[in-house]
């Protein structure tokens, strides 16, 4: 069966409900405040044909005026009124097209009073129900087909029994009637279709923007996570400690930075095989994490290269040396088999800067120096930790975890 792109459009599933019940929640308020506006309007309008009535047709001013004001005037009261209910939109519509069609029914049936001839010439102002019900009130289509109808009803049994009106009087009415109604039916039609279209592509737009923010956000995450390790890799330090000099510009800004080498990789590697050494690496990468406190931020500084930024309050040389040998030890307690290596198992060489954290590029010397402790820790045989100083040229030798 064919049916109008409209309804076909209000029939689409989003989500757990349909085109139709959505757009009708969404377009709620606005309506609302457009129906009462236009309801007010109409009724002012109504009412101000009680003159017209008497000029044109003194014989029936009375009725016209009794039947506006017990009838229409009471209906728009409680149009008004059931505005207020919390009832869907369309509902609402439905009202006001309802109130709108008794208001044509009344109309005729006050003209049918008259034997006035004038009448005849005053009747064509029925079409203006028409307008008002497809274009004015601008309810959903369907609505609109089915308020024509009642109102082509009224109107034209009415000029059935309106006295005078002739074959020649019909015809020269369904002239000016038939377009009218088929005319404002499809500029509804266009206008229901538009809003709904408008409103489905909106919230398309929509639902890609979050997709999209949703996505570029587990990316920006991705981007500043090491895969194998679940670690921060050198972009999410770094992103880390530019937010953290930011936070802390008018405070304490002293750091700490432990650099850690697990030690003979390449021969743990060539020994056990490069799946051991990733399975090697994420050990070690737990064991650090499960050293660091609350405030540190461990990261893969590349290989098989850790880095820790060390911050709180009250830091010093001595409590990030005490953060380096935690490491070294919790590396060292995983007793991972490792037979190139003078320890016997799987060792960490630490090496520790503190320093003064005054922007995020400021870590590039701290790391610096504490890659050359690092070193100093290589050369005194591994498997512990050794200090420099940020603002010394020389390493510092702390003797305090020596073997
Ligand atoms: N399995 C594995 N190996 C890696 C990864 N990244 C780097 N490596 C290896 O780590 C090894 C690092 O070796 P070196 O820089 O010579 O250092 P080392 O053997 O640890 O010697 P020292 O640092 O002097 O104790 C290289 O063999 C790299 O291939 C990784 O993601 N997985």
């Amino acid at each position: 069966m064919y049916r109008l792109s409209y309804f076909d459009l209000l029939a689409q599933r989003i989500g757990d409900t349909t085109a139709k019940a959505r757009f009708d929640r969404d377009r709620h308020d606005q309506r609302l405040a457009t129906l009462r506006l236009v309801t007010f309007l109409l009724a002012l309008f109504y009412f101000s044909y009680i003159p017209v009535d008497m000029y044109l047709l003194p014989d029936i001013g009375l009725r016209s005026l009794l039947i506006r004001f017990f009838v229409v005037g009471p209906l728009a009261v409680f149009l008004l009124i059931y505005y207020q209910r919390p009832v869907p939109i369309r509902h609402k519509e439905f009202a006001s097209i309802a109130v709108v069609g008794i208001a044509t029914l009344v109309w005729c049936i006050v003209l049918l009073g008259t034997d006035n001839p004038r009448v005849l010439h005053y009747f064509y102002a029925g079409l203006v129900f028409q307008l008002v019900l497809t274009i004015v009130l601008a309810p959903p289509f369907e609505q609109s087909v089915y308020a024509s109808i009642v109102v082509c009803l009224c109107l034209y049994t009415t000029i059935w029994l309106l006295p005078g009106a002739d074959t020649e009087y019909v015809i020269n009415h369904l002239v000016v009637g038939v377009p009218t109604v088929v005319l404002t039916l499809m500029a509804n039609y266009r206008f229901s279709t538009e809003s709904l279209r408008l409103y489905l592509q909106n919230l398309n737009t929509d639902t890609l923007r979050a997709e999209l923010a949703e996505r570029n956000e587990n990316l920006d995450k991705i981007s500043h996570i090491d895969p194998l390790t679940g670690l921060a890799n050198r972009r999410g330090l770094s992103r880390h400690a530019a937010a953290l000099a930011l936070r802390r510009r008018a405070r304490d800004q002293r750091v700490a930075l432990v650099l850690i080498d697990v030690d003979h990789f390449k021969a743990f590697n060539d020994t056990y095989g490069h799946d051991a050494g990733d399975h090697c690496l994420k050990q070690v990468a737990q064991a650090i994490q499960s050293a660091c406190g609350p405030q540190d931020t461990a990261c893969r500084y590349g290989g098989e290269e850790f880095l820790v930024l060390h911050t709180g309050n009250g830091l010093d040389a001595l409590s990030s040396a005490a953060l380096g040998e935690r490491i070294r030890a919790s590396v060292a307690a995983l007793d991972l088999a490792h037979r190139e290596s003078e320890h016997a198992c799987v060792t960490v060489s630490v090496g520790i800067c503190v320093g003064i954290l005054e922007h995020g590029d400021a870590l590039t010397p701290l790391i610096l120096e504490a890659d050359r402790a690092l070193y100093a820790a290589k050369r005194a045989g591994r498997n512990r930790v050794r200090e420099g100083r940020h603002d010394a040229s020389s390493v510092i030798q702390l003797s305090l975890f020596d073997d």
